[in-house]
């Protein structure tokens, strides 16, 4: 069967065939690591143990995962094992030296269980006796919500109740294009309408009784009601503590409309196969527009030819460190800002090699429009276009993380002679794929250029791309269309990065990250999930700029005081204490499947990807496979899921329950993306949450 084909035409009769095919192929039975895979594995474990012997709290299994994880790259595997084992040790001395000061013999519960490798962080039943022995001995500055939820929690009604309001009341831009979109927004949620990757689904329409009544009960009891879950506060606490007297309270949305009133602030992500030449054209980009003075550019063109990578000179503008420039490619996210003439953007130059993908996603979930960059050489675009290339993958995750806007820069032109044909061919085979990869036509825009000679990035020659007469690639991001963001929403924040240390002059932990939704302002109060720790926002930036405020979009640093760094992870969110995220380790999903080489089967072991964060799972329940033309179900209880079917699963998180809300709550949070062996196998919405806590 073509990968090409349509996938939105799929009918009904050619999901069966491809389930006989693959039934035929795999059987009906789980599917298990394959004999190589189990050497290599075998193999593995003894290279990880001969190197680290016997480390305190790490076991077979851990290695064994850790193994599966980075799909036996053993290096990767020692390092991440090694880190955590640090880590654990640290935490163990420090709980222990908290205890010496505070001298409660009692308190030893949720130090002992702090020493499990597996959690990163105490387990929520530690959580709870730490912050009540805290509070007993009163030692710790750090403060946590512990109240108890004996019913079901108020808040978390309100954030269901008032989405469509919410979104409705988004904040408006200027024009009746930007009216429209919020209507669609609104209608979006109206509907509970979602777009995952390949496909349009309307859920209200295609959910199996069960998911429907549990969508449309506002929220199910929480099955777990220890403080474990969520750490809420009781009726008497929901004003959130701040330090800032009401009266002078920032009135954050006006201030936001006034902000964007002349350039509106986007996040933009650059995406593409590995060597596309992402970072080149946007290093040529940043210099045309004069964000890289002369003398750094001609350093960067004698440094780069001095290892004989002059054609690099360019891209070096966005790949900073030394790993990056000796190996010629781009490993980690880019970070830089510029301007346009109606647009001021954050751009984020991802990875394009397949290695580096998490770090993609983590970029990709900060942005609301995409340059997916494409290599016109020949050979080139079609090896990025194929099955493992990362043209289309790299296209299918920025869709199902919600980016509805692309230009797609149809690149080194120069190396086929700037030949039209080429350029068309190019055009159509992606157009195709794109659009059954769920973008609108009139959301795409092509653009012929040359990252290296600097053609139609900024100016063109009529000479040389004389059969072109559309934008060029400013011209056209100076296009794109605001998003809405989700400022009335409660505050959530995925925290991306932390460290010790304060902007300027105040002390603290910083947190970077974006802000999924909501607002905040220095001195108000908030909670970290899981865990339940409180902190008061300090000091913040934006973009690097110092401000009082910040919304949903923005890309931020916060400093926090009173805050225990420990309670800090990667993918940890911030909220009000009075508008908590639910912790699950346990939802109902509607995953679309990617171009998967092995069915997806019940016991699936996958990574599961939230913004930064990323968590083993299980696929533990198929539930159905649903027709995606129709939203009927076509299955119950399928034995396996092939490439490119919409479906219903359970997924179990493996090591610890995680922040996570639906799509219906909240757009940001409810998207995930599920990974194996290092290839993306499907992307999807959170529809319910089976389980709150553990
Ligand atoms: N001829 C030609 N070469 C180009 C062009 N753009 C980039 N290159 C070359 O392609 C190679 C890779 O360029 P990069 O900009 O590092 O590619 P990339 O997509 O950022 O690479 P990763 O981030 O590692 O995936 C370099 O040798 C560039 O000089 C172009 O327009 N024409």
């Amino acid at each position: 069967m073509s990968r090409h084909r349509n996938i939105r035409k799929l009918n009904v009769a050619e999901i069966f065939e491809e389930e006989y095919e693959y039934e035929e192929e795999y059987g009906n039975e789980n599917f298990e690591m394959t004999l190589k895979h189990k050497e290599q594995m075998e193999e593995g474990k003894i290279k990880v143990k001969s190197i680290i012997g016997q480390v305190e709290g790490i076991t077979d299994k851990d290695i064994e995962e850790t193994l599966w994880y980075y799909y036996f790259d053993t290096e990767k595997t020692i390092n991440w094992l090694l880190d955590k084992a640090h880590k654990a040790q640290a935490r163990k001395q420090k709980q222990s030296q908290k205890q010496a000061v505070s001298n409660n013999s009692q308190d030893n519960k949720g130090s002992s269980n702090q020493e499990g490798f597996a959690f990163d962080e105490p387990s929520p039943d530690d959580i709870v006796l730490n912050a009540q022995s805290k509070k007993a001995s009163n030692t710790s500055k750090s403060k946590k919500i512990t109240t108890k939820p004996s019913t079901l929690p108020s808040s978390v009604h309100t954030m269901n109740n008032g989405t469509k309001k919410n979104i409705g009341a988004s904040i408006k831009e200027s024009d009746d294009d930007d009216i429209e979109i919020l209507e669609e927004e609104y209608k979006e949620n109206e509907q509970l309408k979602f777009d995952i990757g390949a496909l349009s689904l309307d859920s209200e329409a295609k959910l199996s009784k069960t998911s429907v009544s549990n969508i449309t009960t506002p929220i199910k009891e929480p099955e777990n009601q220890g403080a474990v879950s969520l750490h809420l506060l009781s009726n008497e606490q929901k004003t959130p503590k701040t330090n800032i007297k009401f009266s002078k309270r920032i009135d954050v949305i006006e201030e936001y409309k006034k902000r964007v009133a002349n350039k509106l602030p986007l996040n933009l992500v650059v995406i593409g196969h590995v060597d596309a030449g992402k970072s080149t054209l946007m290093g040529h980009l940043l210099y045309l527009l004069g964000e890289v003075n002369e003398k750094a550019m001609r350093q960067y063109e004698r440094d780069s030819s001095k290892i004989g990578k002059s054609s690099f000179a360019y891209a070096w503008v966005l790949d900073e460190t030394g790993e990056e420039r000796n190996r010629g490619i781009t490993m980690d996210i880019a970070i830089r800002k510029f301007e346009t003439e109606h647009r001021r953007f954050t751009l984020l130059d991802a990875p394009g090699h397949r290695d580096f993908i998490p770090n993609m996603i983590s970029g990709a979930s900060q942005a609301d429009v995409s340059i997916l960059v494409v290599d016109a050489t020949v050979g080139e675009f079609e090896s990025g276009f194929e099955a493992n290339g990362q043209t289309k993958e790299h296209a299918l995750l920025i869709r199902s993380l919600g980016v509805q806007q692309l230009v797609v820069a149809v690149n080194k032109l120069d190396t086929v002679e700037w030949s039209k044909a080429r350029y068309d061919e190019i055009i159509e085979k992606l157009g195709a794929f794109l659009s059954q990869a769920g973008f609108k036509k009139d959301k795409i825009a092509y653009i012929p250029c040359s990252g290296l000679t600097g053609e139609n990035i900024i100016h063109r020659s009529p000479d040389i791309l004389n059969w072109y007469s559309g934008e060029t690639l400013i011209q056209q991001i100076d296009k794109f269309e605001p998003p809405t963001r989700l400022l009335e929403n409660p505050f959530r924040l995925s925290v991306a990065d932390f460290f010790k240390g304060g902007i300027g002059n105040v002390s603290g932990v910083t947190v970077t990250g974006r802000i999924e939704s909501g607002t905040i302002q220095t001195g108000e109060e908030i909670a970290v999930i899981p865990g339940g720790e409180l902190g008061v926002v300090k000091a913040l930036t934006i973009n690097e700029e110092s401000s009082k405020w910040a919304a949903a979009g923005d890309s931020v640093m916060l400093t926090l005081t009173e805050l225990d760094i420990l309670q800090l992870k990667i993918g940890t969110i911030l909220c009000p204490p009075s508008q908590p995220v639910p912790i699950t380790s346990h939802f109902l999903a509607r995953i679309v499947v990617f171009d998967v080489k092995i069915p997806i089967t019940r016991g699936f072991p996958v990574i599961l990807h939230r913004q930064s964060l990323n968590e083993p799972a299980n696929i533990i329940k198929l539930v159905d496979i649903i027709n995606k033309n129709t939203g009927e179900i076509v299955k119950k209880n399928p034995r396996h899921l092939p490439k490119s079917t919409t479906a219903t699963v359970e997924i179990k998180l493996s090591n610890r329950p995680i922040p996570l809300e639906t799509f219906k709550d909240n757009k940001e949070l409810g998207r995930i993306m599920l990974r194996k062996g290092g290839e993306t196998v499907a992307a999807g919405v959170v529809v319910d949450i089976l389980s709150y806590g553990s």
